[in-house]
């Protein structure tokens, strides 16, 4: 089985354009729950344009599920992942700068490094995954940092999917059996949506677990909003 991990940083978005607390990112966490989510990831980023760091402490308290933070392993985000202790630490190699993540771990490269923080996370109790590109150089790296999962960046997939090319998850699957030969989890994300996770997950073997945010919420938006129209229209006759 594979589960379903809902990423609310644009719940938390759409919150800060206006200063208040709607929507209100701990009670949409509840209610993902609630509706079968699998888990509850969020995405801190430095400048805290979404999710805020007080939102991971607010979460902390009541996600029942599994609880996933993903960033880059800056000193900030080290000290909130050892403090909160969440099911799940999802490195990223993310610049300061960027509109979101674009790229994964050069794991060869930045072995030592990941090795290091992988070590003092697990130390601590922690579930760790690293974020990686499908390219199998970068999964055998990843099995020598010591990291319990990999995730699988799907962008280039989503990408070259919703263009017609349907070879593009050959990479995915090939890493994914490859990660599960040198015991690694495998996790998948970004760009993910309703319009490709059936084929991904038919064609990528050993997929435990996929976060999904940006489509999720566009989606619940879409489906939603032709009943809430309704609503409004019965309240104004
Ligand atoms: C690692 C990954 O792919 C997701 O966490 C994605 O980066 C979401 O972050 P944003 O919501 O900031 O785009
Ligand atoms: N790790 C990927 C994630 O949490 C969500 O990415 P996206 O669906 O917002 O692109």
């Amino acid at each position: 089985m594979t589960k379903l991990s809902v990423n609310i940083n644009k719940i938390a978005t759409l919150r800060n354009a206006r200063g208040g607390n709607m929507p209100n990112v701990v009670q949409v966490a509840k209610d993902a729950e609630k509706f079968g989510a699998q888990g509850i990831t969020i995405h801190p980023r430095p400048d805290e344009r979404h999710i805020r760091y007080q939102d991971a402490h607010d979460l902390k308290q009541i996600v029942a599920t599994e609880y996933n933070i993903e960033g880059n392993p800056i000193d900030k985000f080290l000290e909130l992942v050892l403090e909160l202790k969440p099911t799940q630490a999802t490195l990223v190699p993310d610049a300061v700068d960027a509109i979101t993540s674009n790229a994964g771990w050069d794991t060869v490269k930045h072995e030592g490094y990941l090795k290091e923080i992988i070590s003092e996370l697990k130390r601590n109790g922690i579930r760790t995954s690293i974020f990686v590109d499908p390219s199998l150089e970068m999964i055998e790296g990843a099995a020598k940092t010591g990291a319990d999962r990999i995730e699988l960046y799907t962008e280039a997939f989503a990408h070259q999917y919703s263009l017609g090319n349907t070879t593009a998850v050959q990479p995915y699957a090939q890493c994914a059996t490859l990660a599960n030969k040198l015991g690694l989890g495998v996790n998948a994300g970004h760009d993910l949506s309703l319009h490709n996770i059936q084929f991904f997950k038919e064609n990528v073997p050993h997929l435990l677990e996929v976060s999904i945010g940006h489509a999720l919420i566009c989606e619940a938006i879409y489906q939603g909003l032709e009943q809430v129209i309704q609503h409004y229209l019965t309240k104004l006759k």
